[in-house]
């Protein structure tokens, strides 16, 4: 079934502010001993920008570059050549807390991120405490993050083991949400998941977007999720970002064979909302 984009409209218009500039992105791993020293060109001069509450999906597959680049927009993997700007100001000028702040991660796989050990609660409540936040604003927090993600109070005293994976994939949202970031990262959020719970974390995020004025950088490999999330598309390939377009047009003639290839193959998703 193709489920074609969701019908809420975007958000953001040409004047909201841009809130990630990525420039000329070059990102080089080297492995290997003295005399067999080998490297990947991870990333190549990417370029890429977001405005203020877009959503822009990068696609592409297995070893483009996309986590790459991911973690570079998180602070978490230093790049070779090229500079980033988060709302306004250099990433190098970010301590990783003040960073945290403002970009916060959804990965793929919530129960390798939640602390098994941990209830909800303190899950929930730990970055606020290492942003030194009042225990009285942490409570109030903590309650507005979990109805965000539907998730009733009671579940707060549980441990992640207790939790199904959708109900786990909401509270490493609403763990996200906590600090009131402006950027969510979110690599693959929801291809560990079962497919009817799949539309409902991407109808979620759709809501929380919308809500707390969010730009998303969604990494996936499935197009299907892309076209319901994304205004715009960056395809990537061996580090390149070899096209980007609005989403509906992209959808509509993608212009590079590379993408159009990869269109050919749009795996089905059930359940989301239209
Ligand atoms: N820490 C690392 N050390 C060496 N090479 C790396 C490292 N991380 C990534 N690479 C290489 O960089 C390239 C891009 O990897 P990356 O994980 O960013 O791709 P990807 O598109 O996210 O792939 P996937 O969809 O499988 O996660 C690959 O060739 C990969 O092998």
């Amino acid at each position: 079934m193709y489920i074609g984009p969701a019908m809420t409209g975007s958000p953001v218009s040409d004047t909201s502010p841009m809130v990630i500039e990525a420039q000329d992105l070059t990102c080089v791993f080297s492995s290997g001993g003295m005399f067999s020293r080998q490297k990947a060109v991870a990333l190549n001069n990417v370029s890429l920008s977001a405005r203020k509450g877009e959503s822009i999906s990068i696609v592409g597959e297995s070893g483009s570059g996309k986590t790459t680049l991911a973690m570079v927009l998180l602070g978490l993997q230093p790049v070779t050549a090229g500079s980033v700007h988060i709302a306004g100001k250099a990433l190098s000028s970010y301590s990783r807390k003040e960073l945290a702040r403002v970009v916060q991660p959804v990965f793929q796989d919530p129960y390798s991120t939640l602390n098994p050990r941990q209830t909800i609660r303190s899950i929930l409540t730990l970055p606020l405490i290492v942003h030194g936040e009042s225990r009285n604003n942490g409570e109030k927090r903590m309650l507005q993050a979990m109805d965000a993600v539907g998730m009733a109070a009671r579940h707060l005293d549980a441990f992640p083991s207790q939790l199904s994976g959708g109900q786990r994939q909401r509270i490493a949202i609403a763990r996200a949400l906590m600090v009131r970031p402006e950027i969510l990262i979110c690599d693959e959020p929801t291809s560990a998941l079962d497919v009817s719970v799949q539309a409902q974390i991407l109808n979620l995020l759709t809501d929380i977007r919308r809500e707390f004025g969010l730009t998303y950088i969604l990494i996936t490999h499935n197009f299907s999720v892309a076209e319901y999330m994304a205004d715009r598309v960056c395809v990537m390939l061996k580090g390149e970002i070899i096209e980007e377009a609005a989403a509906q047009d992209f959808f509509r003639s993608a212009s590079h064979p590379y993408s159009r290839s990869l269109l050919n193959a749009i795996p089905t998703l059930e359940g989301v909302d239209r």
